[in-house]
């Protein structure tokens, strides 16, 4: 099968600080991937050189590429960046519309790249790209908003919104940086099967960082687990243990376990339940 996301070495210093340590992983499963760790851990630096919206250190045999296109390399732009991130979706915790725009505006939005631009200058789009956009809300369960501003919206709402204007940019992959963190849990879960729904039905792949242990092994068939910048663990979400689950949000032996995300079961199942961190509220 043919890779959706292949790093080698990768590195990333902000001011003396090293963000990403020489990480390389090969992610060749089209489902759902979530980047897990602590706080600080790298998840969301990971997550932009993946997008290329940012660029590693100058390093000899560092290559980012996704769905096999080369997005970076030696810490510099692909000549086929912008195609690339045209591409990719992505889904921010803080929803990234436009307030004061209509819900069909922003879904409109997500066709600028391939629109001609005296037309997105003029907010001009054509009759096809205005029922794309439509059908883009009717499958997030969001046509009958349309016409009302986004900032009308609840987080949840706003979210569904998001992944409309990623169908709407045709997106190949899509990129989602902590999409449930400011959310209540029952609009977590919707946005959750939405991606569920949306990877198995139109078979986008989805990368998604979270906190909530328990969110990533319901929906999401493998896990890179990043700690201190580093890899800790790649694999499929099955085999993970509560073990490395436990060590994966407890710092260096001497000091006390890191405040870990909740891991609760959402609907319990045998195997879904046998599954918590030590010290968590059930
Ligand atoms: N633009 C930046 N400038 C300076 N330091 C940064 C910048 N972006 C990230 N960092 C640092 O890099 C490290 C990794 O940050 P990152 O946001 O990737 O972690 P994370 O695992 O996504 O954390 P969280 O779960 O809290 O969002 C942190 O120490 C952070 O302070």
């Amino acid at each position: 099968m043919n890779k959706i996301i292949e790093v080698r070495s990768l590195s990333k210093t902000f001011d003396n600080k090293k963000a990403l340590k020489e990480i390389s992983l090969e992610i060749a499963h089209s489902g759902i991937t979530a980047l897990l760790g602590p706080s600080g851990s790298g998840k969301s630096t990971l997550l932009r050189h993946l997008s290329g919206l940012v660029f590693s250190d100058h390093r000899e045999g560092t290559e980012v590429r996704v769905m096999g296109e080369l997005v970076q390399s030696h810490g510099k732009a692909a000549p086929q960046v912008r195609r690339c991130r045209a591409r990719a979706g992505y889904i921010f915790q803080q929803f990234n519309l436009v307030n004061r725009l209509s819900v069909l505006t922003n879904v409109l939005i997500g066709a600028l790249s391939s629109t001609a631009k005296w037309r997105t200058l003029t907010g001009c789009f054509t009759q096809e790209q205005r029922q794309q956009a439509m059908a883009a809300l009717e499958r997030v369960g969001m046509a009958a908003f349309a016409d009302q501003r986004v900032s009308t919206l609840s987080g949840g709402q706003q979210q569904r919104v998001a992944i409309a204007r990623s169908l709407m940019q045709q997106a190949s992959i899509i990129f989602a940086d902590e999409p449930i963190a400011s959310l209540d849990p029952e609009s977590a879960r919707t946005v959750m099967e939405l991606l569920k729904d949306i990877n198995e039905r139109e078979g986008i792949p989805v990368v998604v960082t979270l906190h909530q242990v328990d969110y990533a092994l319901k929906y999401c068939q493998q896990l890179v687990a990043l700690r201190e910048g580093e890899v800790f663990y790649q694999g499929a979400a099955a085999d993970i243990t509560e073990q490395a689950l436990t060590a994966l949000y407890t710092k260096a032996p001497t000091s006390d376990p890191m405040p870990a995300p909740a891991i609760r079961p959402l609907r319990p199942t045998p195997a879904f339940a046998s599954r918590s961190i030590q010290g968590q509220p059930s």
